[in-house]
């Protein structure tokens, strides 16, 4: 049996889309997904997203990491989704129902509303999640934010003077963020432009975070570091973030399909089709 597949990216934050709508998937977990991703073995992706049908929203996305860890939400994988549904739609995932419509700039999306009390952020013990009261060397003092997923944000002079390889997965990893954490470093190079570089909480270094570019954008604009409306800058290109006066944070950027393609379930030890499922 041979499966579909559309290779698909967000300023370079790549996806593997399968759509369980249009063709009977086997059973999806992380061991598969983490094969699926591997970039040497398999097709290889930053994140394997399963789309299947929902009884709250038009569809439901899971996102998979390639560590094989399952998470609440993916920004840029967001807009990917939107722009192959074609028309605005709601699209529910373990973090909630966002919303994504075509718009002039690409997709726009409707992140839902930040968190920032601690147990949204699941730290080891309460703190002010403003600037949390702790330190890996040169980075201090974090912003804690959840936008489905958890991120930590470090405001830096300079994000690329970082050695993201050595302290990402240290912060990713650190018992003080149970569920692990996104690791964002920012500059703020004007009252509405900030540049960001992620370390991907299950994935590593990626060239754009949507949901970190919400993360950083907010949490700059709670300490008065810029407008409400602000262009973040990633490796791979650069988002607008507007958080409205509701609460709702609202992410605007392209999409784009690379290719479509199709692998031999077999081949990456994809059982049977569970027919019940079908
Ligand atoms: N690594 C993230 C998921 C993907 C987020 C990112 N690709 C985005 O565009 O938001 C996490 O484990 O929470």
């Amino acid at each position: 049996m041979r499966i579909d597949f559309i290779k698909m990216h967000g300023l370079g934050n790549d996806f593997v889309v399968l759509d369980a709508r249009s063709q009977p998937l086997p059973a999806i977990d992380g061991s598969i997904a983490s094969a699926l991703a591997d970039r040497h073995t398999g097709i290889g992706c930053d994140q394997l997203l399963v789309l299947e049908p929902s009884t709250s929203a038009d569809f439901r996305m899971r996102i998979f990491n390639p560590d094989g860890s399952e998470v609440e939400a993916c920004g840029n994988a967001t807009r990917a989704v939107g722009l192959l549904h074609g028309e605005s739609a709601a699209i529910e995932t373990l973090g909630g129902i966002v919303h994504a419509s075509p718009a002039e700039a690409g997709i726009s999306v409707e992140m839902g509303t930040p968190r920032f009390d601690w147990d949204a952020i699941p730290l080891a013990y309460a703190m002010d999640t403003h600037a949390m009261p702790v330190a890996w060397e040169e980075l201090v003092n974090p912003s804690a934010v959840n936008v489905g997923n958890p991120h930590a944000i470090f405001f830096v002079p300079d994000p690329y003077a970082i050695d993201m390889a050595r302290l990402g997965p240290l912060i990713e990893n650190d018992p003080i963020f149970p569920e692990r954490v996104n690791v964002n470093v920012a500059g703020i190079t004007a009252r509405d432009a900030i540049t960001l570089r992620v370390w991907e909480r299950g994935a590593g270094l990626t060239r754009a975070c949507g949901t970190g570019a919400c993360a950083t954008a907010v949490a700059a604009m709670r300490r008065g570091l810029v407008d409400r409306s602000v262009k973040v800058s990633l490796p791979g290109g650069t988002l607008r973030i507007d958080w409205r006066e509701d609460g709702v944070i609202v992410m605007t950027g392209p999409a784009t399909e690379s290719f479509r393609g199709s692998f031999a379930a077999a081949d990456f030890g994809l059982g049977p089709v569970d027919r019940t499922r079908a």
